[in-house]
């Protein structure tokens, strides 16, 4: 199955209409329709919904397309308009600057479909499942290779641009292939050599190119019971040395090898240090966690502060990790 076979609530109306609307999360009352489409683009919509620190601005325009359709009408809207394309998947390694994204944010996570092919070990998902979801799916069938993607809540999409990864394992170990649309409506399959890995980056970064689907090879026919109980110990682990009760995006910064973020920071005194709503996890110095009420600013001078302490004590640049979106010119 595909993702165009899988979506039942396909977007398949008819002409572009206007009409008013009213969510939580669009500030204005406009809402437009893809053309042919049943997908509101939303106007003015608040992105801190749905971004795991919870901060952020408005996206000039949203659109969530539930089937490759709809994705492709979403990017030929955003060309005929010249808008520019952000691309968001469950927003958990991203800070977006309180003013918000200008153009079109194209939201992957409503792409959905997921099959376990147990004549292949393969298991091929559309870009907005839920990485953990899918942790614990294969754990409960008993197929091995997911078990250190527990606790990350990303999606499929999001996890093969960052390369996620925890403990010793990575999706480049275990991408098949990931297929990817381009602004000109190209749909490719690449391998993971095409797509240039290394710890936490890919080719995809920064650049133009949707991941639609990814197929991952898995290991089927072990004991299920065992696979659940190595999952749940990772997960028991993470919620040992991670902060999960405060929003984050995770680590801030990428280790600098042979160094830990966190050991660095934590041994330059910034455990619990604080600007504004944003602060030095205590449990783990590379997390910044939202205390409350946190700006995106707060936390983008943290991060530059973080920086600027290790870099004089170490000399040694940190690089984060974390995407940022939006304007943050003379937020500090
Ligand atoms: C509590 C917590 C724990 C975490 N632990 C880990 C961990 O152990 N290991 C780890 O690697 N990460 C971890 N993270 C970070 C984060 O979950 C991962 O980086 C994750 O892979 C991001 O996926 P996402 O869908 O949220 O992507 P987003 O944050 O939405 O996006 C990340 C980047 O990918 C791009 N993108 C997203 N989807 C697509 C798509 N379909 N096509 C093209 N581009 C896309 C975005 O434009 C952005 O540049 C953690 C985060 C939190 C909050
Ligand atoms: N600090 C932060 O900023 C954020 C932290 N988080 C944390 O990240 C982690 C991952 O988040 P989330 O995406 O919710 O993933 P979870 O791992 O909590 O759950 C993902 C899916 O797996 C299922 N599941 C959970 N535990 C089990 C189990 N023991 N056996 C079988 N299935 C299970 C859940 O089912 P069901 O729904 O039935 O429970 C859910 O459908 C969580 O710990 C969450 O608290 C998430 C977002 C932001
Ligand atoms: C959370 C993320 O990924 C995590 C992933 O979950 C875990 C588990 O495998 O390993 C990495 O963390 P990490 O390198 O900080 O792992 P940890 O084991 O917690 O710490 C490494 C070392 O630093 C020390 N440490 C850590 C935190 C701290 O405040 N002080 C400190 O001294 C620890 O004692 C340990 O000796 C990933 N981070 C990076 C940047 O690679 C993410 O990328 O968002």
């Amino acid at each position: 199955m595909t993702i165009s076979q899988a979506a039942g609530n396909v977007c398949t109306v008819s002409a572009l209409n206007t009409k008013k609307h009213q969510t939580a999360n669009s500030v204005n009352s406009e809402v437009i329709y893809l053309p042919s489409t049943d997908c509101a683009i939303k106007s003015q919509a608040s992105l801190s919904a749905f971004t795991s620190y919870r901060v952020g601005g408005a996206a000039d325009l949203y659109v969530a397309p539930r089937n490759l359709e709809a994705l492709q009408a979403s990017l030929k809207y955003a060309k005929e308009r010249d808008l520019k394309v952000t691309t968001l998947g469950a927003g958990s390694n991203l800070l977006v600057s309180d003013g918000g994204i200008s153009g079109l944010v194209i939201a992957t996570r409503h792409l959905r479909f997921s099959n376990f092919d147990p004549q292949t070990g393969q298991l091929t998902v559309a870009a907005g499942e839920s990485i953990p979801s899918l942790a614990w799916a294969a754990a409960e069938l008993g197929w091995q290779g997911l078990e250190w993607a527990v606790g990350i809540p990303g999606t499929a999409g999001g996890a093969v641009v960052m390369n996620a990864g925890a403990h010793n394992s990575c999706i480049a170990d275990m991408l098949v292939s990931a297929q990817v649309l381009s602004p000109d409506g190209t749909l490719e399959t690449l391998t993971p050599e095409q797509l240039g890995y290394s710890y936490r980056t890919s080719l995809l970064q920064g650049g133009d190119r949707i991941v639609t689907q990814a197929t991952l090879q898995l290991a089927p026919g072990a004991d299920p019971a065992k696979v659940v109980a190595i999952t749940k110990e990772h997960k028991k682990h993470r919620l040992s040395t991670q902060p999960y009760n405060f929003p984050s995006c995770g680590s801030v910064f990428r280790n600098p090898k042979p160094y830990s973020a966190g050991w660095l920071i934590e041994q330059t005194g910034l455990k619990g240090y604080q600007i504004g709503g944003a602060q030095v996890a205590l449990l783990h110095a590379n997390f910044i966690v939202n205390r409350g009420g946190a700006k995106a600013s707060d936390i983008f001078c943290l991060i530059r502060h973080i920086q600027h302490q290790v870099q004089e004590r170490w000399s040694i640049n940190l690089e984060p990790e974390v995407k940022m979106l939006g304007e943050f010119q003379g937020a500090c």
